[in-house]
């Protein structure tokens, strides 16, 4: 039998951290990376623009199985362009408004089944990095290294505060930790793959740490189990 392609999962709540770690870690490994979030992001957002209403779970069911989108490497080397229907959506998926809509799309089992063997073909020799919510529990479990990447909310919203404001939107703190609370409560109370640690994952709470640290502290457990 041929061996499956090495796992690591990173999940954890809205701004801890897990796609700026996974794609680090993805790069200084040499592996693939799978951004999960941006699939929930990129049918919320083909669902608005085909006036397909986000509580209609047949109609997202089969826009989630038909979804047209590449993922492709950026010219600058640095990070991954995303195609939707030939249209480069990379920025316009990543607002607060498209985070909540991809939560609530996210809490429906038809869309989250269509869109479960599009995320497992990502898994390729030499390795898999994938961030999101389920990927230790659900989506990988058999994964050799799990991480569950957390920070207090307030942290989160902060970050999340800077990034947005650094990209010039127009953004409020306040606001923006309510959104985070929220999620956190869709995210963690919907009866399918809820967020939670798998039983076998490492908890890291980055409050305090660096990326850089985040990263040091993975790359520790990476040599530990000798993955790479
Ligand atoms: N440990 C950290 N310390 C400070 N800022 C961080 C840390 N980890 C991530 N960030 C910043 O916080 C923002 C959100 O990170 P991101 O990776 O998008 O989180 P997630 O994928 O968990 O939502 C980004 O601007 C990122 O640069
Ligand atoms: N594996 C995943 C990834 C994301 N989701 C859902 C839940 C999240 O609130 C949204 C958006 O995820 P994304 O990782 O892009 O969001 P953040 O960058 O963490 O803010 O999608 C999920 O249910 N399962």
């Amino acid at each position: 039998m041929i061996a499956a392609a090495p796992v690591i999962s990173i999940d954890g709540p809205s701004g801890s951290g897990k796609g700026t770690v996974a794609a680090l870690l993805a790069g200084k490994l040499g592996w693939k990376f799978l951004d999960s979030g941006a699939l929930y992001r990129l049918l919320a957002f083909a669902a608005r623009n085909h006036g397909v209403d986000l509580t209609n779970e047949e109609a997202l069911k089969v826009l989630a199985a038909h979804l047209d989108v590449q993922f492709d490497s950026a010219h600058d080397g640095h990070g991954m362009v995303i195609i939707l229907e030939g249209e480069d959506v990379t920025e316009s998926i990543r607002n607060e408004q498209v985070g909540a809509g991809a939560s609530q799309v996210a809490a429906l089992p038809a869309v989250r089944e269509a869109l479960l063997q599009r995320q497992k073909a990502f898994r390729e020799m030499p390795g898999l990095v994938a961030d999101g919510r389920d990927m230790g529990t659900v989506v990988f479990p058999d994964a050799p290294l799990k991480i569950f990447l957390t920070a207090s909310a307030e942290e989160r919203a902060r970050r999340r505060y800077l990034q947005l404001k650094a990209r010039g939107d127009d953004v409020n703190l306040a606001s923006l930790l309510e959104e985070i609370l929220a999620r956190d409560e869709r995210d963690t109370q919907r009866a399918v793959a809820p967020l939670k640690p798998a039983v076998d994952a490492i908890q890291l709470d980055s409050t305090t740490l660096s990326i850089e640290q985040v990263l040091e502290q993975i790359m520790a457990e990476v040599a530990k189990r000798d993955l790479a």
